[in-house]
């Protein structure tokens, strides 16, 4: 198989449960040497889509290659070559965390150093402890030294961050960059903007099963070509009337926190601060600055992540 075939290629993925379409037709490549996020809200399907790649669900519809094969067919070629990080961790739980991860290694002909992934990801703590005991950011970091220890050439992450502290988070991010330095492919699932913006090379935001916006982080914040401006006042306010004044797309991404589509002029925020004093309304907070990933994905589906 040609090793210029990307790592992941999806076209027209179709998945339905109990008949609902949860991937609709969806479109995806993730290049290899890359990191890959695929960026959405709860049950986008991205976690569908991925388990799909893994060969651990079965398409309605589409086809779907990994490293140029088949994840059905050639689950067992692919299985030397692909790690994998569920999001629940998908580990057996009555072994203790290093003898598992140990007898993971001793499967790979060529595997990466235990010690030096303990290391990595702080596991020294929690060695002697069993799985099941485990806090679930433990196991997290756990199940990624499991998905790395074979050495694979690409890596699905499901939500690699998920639960844990900031230091922790820390450690996975200066991983995943160490694998992409390696030449490793990641394709990594988020819901985390900093996240996605700070490691991914490709961003894929996906909303109700579908690709709705592609491009590096710096491409899609650039799209927009506008300014960023939120502010917190009480909630419920008419946005509507806001809008008009404003001569701009106002929402309530939270309650009591709105965020407004426009060029921020000097003129914005007399008429915003106008229009709240008018109807004797205080602002509590007010920001504006360059635009981010959240903005744009705000902009995309109208909500937010938090
Ligand atoms: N085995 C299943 N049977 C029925 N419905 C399912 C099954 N697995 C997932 N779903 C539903 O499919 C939708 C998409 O789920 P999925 O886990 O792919 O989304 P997600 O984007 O990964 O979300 P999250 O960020 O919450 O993990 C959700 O509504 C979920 O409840």
């Amino acid at each position: 198989m040609p090793s210029n075939t990307p790592a992941v290629e999806i076209s027209g993925l179709i998945k339905r449960y109990d008949g609902r379409e949860i991937v609709r037709s969806l479109d995806l490549v993730a290049q290899r040497g890359q990191v890959t996020a695929v960026l959405g809200p709860n049950g986008a399907g991205k976690t569908t889509t991925i388990e799909c790649c893994e060969g651990l669900r079965v398409p309605d519809g589409g086809t779907v290659r990994v490293l140029g094969l088949d994840p059905l067919t050639q689950g067992a070629e692919l299985r030397a070559r692909v790690g994998v990080m569920l999001q629940d961790g998908g580990l057996p739980t009555s072994v203790r965390a290093l003898e598992m991860l140990t007898h993971v290694s001793s499967m790979y002909a060529d595997p990466w150093d235990v010690g030096d992934l303990v290391e990595r990801l702080g596991l020294a703590s929690f060695a002697r402890t069993t799985v099941r005991r485990l806090s679930g950011g433990q196991r997290q970091r756990l199940a990624l030294a499991a998905a790395l220890v074979g050495r694979p050439e690409l890596v699905f992450l499901d939500e690699p961050s998920a639960g844990m502290d900031p230091q922790s988070r820390l450690a996975v991010w200066e991983l995943i960059r160490a694998l992409r330095a390696q030449g490793v492919s990641v394709v990594l699932t988020t819901h985390l903007m900093d996240e996605a913006e700070d490691l991914a090379d490709q961003v894929i935001v996906v909303d109700h099963g579908q690709v709705i916006a592609q491009g590096s982080p710096a491409e899609l914040v650039a799209a927009g070509g506008r300014g960023s401006l939120t502010f917190w006042a009480s909630p419920g306010l008419e946005t509507l009337s806001l809008a008009a004044a404003l001569g701009a797309g106002v929402q309530e991404a939270d309650p009591g926190c709105y965020t407004v589509t426009v060029t921020v002029a000097p003129g914005t925020l007399a008429t915003l601060t106008r229009w709240c004093a008018d109807r004797n309304i205080l602002l509590s907070r007010l920001t504006t600055g360059r635009r981010n990933l959240e903005d744009v994905f705000l902009d995309l589906t109208g909500r937010s992540l938090r």
